[in-house]
Parts: structure tokens; sequence; C-alpha cells
């Protein structure tokens, strides 16, 4: 378990995390969403203990990092740019990993397979793709058996077989009862994958919630439905939670809080024809946008202008 309280990291005028209260559970994936800048590497180094809160802390199972005695096998982590010596093999490289924390030379084995590079493990780590360097990245967190794993964008340079991996990695990380932490800033990534998100923004907490919550708070599901009988169906479908919206006169109605089946089914038991049934299912990534709009710090030109209408 992950504890951020009041965490804040400042760099100068710059407040880089800003009171960043949230907590990380076992036994599921979370997600940790935001865009560029938002804070989340600088929250991630302050979790290992490789960046110094200024103030606020956060803990792991109950501890600072630096506080814990094998703190690798407490807190396995891939972070941005992590160096590893280029002329190094794979294998030596967590060899000599695994030789600094008590590690026994059967766990580098089992990682290399766990993290597919047994056909590469002795070429040298320069000569790695970036997927192939994330996968060796992924493989020296899962070294200590860690029962918290924390991932910054762990999906760079991966290909489709390889974001396949992680996604199964983690599920399976989380099944096992360990605190799964990974960020990204893109909603699509991580919907995937979490069950859990925490999203920030200028080092602010957005949202503490599910995916699912997220859904519904969106909107949830629109189902456009097409009937002989509009003002009949309007009647029938009402009942709390139920929105339903249409232009007068048209045969069109926009319906969220029921399912298409319930309307079907419902439509079915008075009598009255569809001629259309079709399911919209909400965007997460136009949620996140709307939840991240004003949070975001570097707007594209090519975008035109936001909702204000002032230039982006
Ligand atoms: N060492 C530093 N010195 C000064 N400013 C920093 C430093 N590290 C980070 N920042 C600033 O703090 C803010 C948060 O950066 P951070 O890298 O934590 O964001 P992020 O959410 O991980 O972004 P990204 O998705 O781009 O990696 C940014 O504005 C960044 O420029």
């Amino acid at each position: 378990m992950i504890d951020a309280r009041r965490l804040t990291k400042r760099y100068g005028e710059k407040t880089a995390v800003d009171g960043l209260d949230f907590v990380v559970r076992p036994g599921t994936v979370t997600g940790f969403l935001g865009p560029n800048g938002a804070g989340k590497s600088t929250t991630m180094r302050m979790i290992v203990g490789l960046d110094a809160p200024t103030s606020g802390s956060v803990t792991v199972n109950g501890r600072r990092y630096a506080g814990h005695r094998a703190p690798l096998q407490e807190v396995g982590a891939l972070l941005e740019a992590k160096s590893v010596h280029p002329g190094r093999t794979a294998y030596q490289h967590l060899r000599a990993l695994a030789l600094t924390h008590g590690i026994p030379r059967r766990r580098v084995e089992e990682v290399i397979e766990l993290a597919g590079l047994g056909s590469v493990a002795g070429k040298r780590a320069g000569s790695f793709s970036l997927g192939m360097g994330q996968r060796l990245g992924i493989a020296a967190a899962l070294l200590g058996d860690p029962r918290t794993v924390m991932l910054d964008e762990p999906v760079n340079g991966l290909d489709p077989e390889g974001v396949l991996w992680i996604r199964n990695l983690l599920t399976s990380l989380a099944a096992e009862g360990r605190t799964v932490f990974v960020s990204s800033h893109l909603m699509s990534e991580v919907a995937l994958v979490a069950d859990h998100l925490i999203v920030v923004g200028r080092g602010r907490l957005l949202a503490d919630t599910t995916v699912r919550d997220l859904v519904r708070e969106a909107g949830g599901d629109t189902v456009t439905v097409a009937t002989e009988d509009p003002a009949r169906l309007r009647e029938v479908l009402a009942g709390p939670g139920v929105e339903i919206t249409g232009r007068v006169g048209s045969e069109e109605l926009q319906v969220t809080g029921v399912s298409a089946r319930r309307i079907g089914l419902t439509a079915a038991e008075h009598g009255i024809p569809l001629f259309e049934l079709t399911t919209k299912v909400v965007s997460l990534e136009s949620a996140f946008m709307e939840l991240t709009r004003d949070a975001v710090e570097y707007h594209g030109t090519t975008t035109g202008t936001d909702r204000t209408g002032s230039a982006a």
C-alpha cells in the first residue's frame, strides 16, 4: 500500500506536486494519470526516495522507502530514463543488481524469462531497442519479488505484443495481491488495465475514482433509439436516473441511464415498434480531457482554441 499525505514538492518557484493525498491499495491495478508535467514522475520519485518531499509524506507499507531494510523486496520501480550500463549484458545488469541485494541467481533467470528476454539476455544493453530496454527495466523492478510494483509509463516504446504482455503482467501481479501503480498520460491505455484511477493536473489531485464511476460521471453510455411513438416510449422508460432527450417532431430519442437491452424489452412489452437501437459508448479519453482541460500545461497549437475561446 502506498499512502501519500499532503505530499508536496517545489523546485524553486515551481510547485511540481501540490498537497497530494491518496492511497494505492493492494490487489488491484491503480492508474496514475495526468497530462505532461502534471507531477507523476516527481511523485513516483518521492515514493522511492529519489527526491525528498518539500512537505508532507509518502509511505510504502507503512514506512518511508528508506526506512525499509530490503527496499527492493518492498517496492519494484521502473522509472523513466533508468540508467543501465550500455556495455553490460542484460544478464550481467540483473545479476549485479541481485548480488548487491542478496537475491539468488535463480531469481535473475526467472525474471529474464518473465520479461521475455531469454533470447537476448547475453546481448549488451546498449544495443537494445526502446522496447527491450523497457522489458529489462521491468525485469529489474520485479527482481526482488516486491509487494508493490510501480511503473512510470511502462508501455513507452513497446510494440502491440509488448503492450498486451504488460497488460497481462500487471493484471496478474494485482491478482497475486500486490499493489500495482502505473502512470500514463494516455487514458485509453490505463482504462484497459486499471480498476482504480488517480488523476492529477498541475500537481493537484483532480480525481480519485474507479474507471466505472468516471464513465458514469461523464454521463454514462447513451442509447439512440428511433421509434414510431417517441412520446409513449418516453413515458414507459421514465424513472429515476433516466434522462431522455429528443427534438420535437423527431422519431429519435437519446437515452441515458437505461441499457439498450432494457429499452428493447420495455418497448416490446408495450408493443412499441423500434426502428433503431444503438449504444454510443462514452469515450473515456474525452472524460479525461474534460477533467484535465484546465490543468494541461502545454496545449498544442494545432488544436485551435479552447472552450473559453482563448488561443490554446
Ligand atoms: N528537477 C526539476 N527541476 C525543476 N523542475 C522540475 C524538475 N523535475 C520536474 N520539474 C517540473 O515539475 C513539473 C512536473 O514534472 P513531472 O515530470 O513530475 O510530470 P509528469 O506528470 O511526470 O510529466 P510527463 O508525463 O511529461 O512525464 C513539470 O513542470 C516539470 O517541468
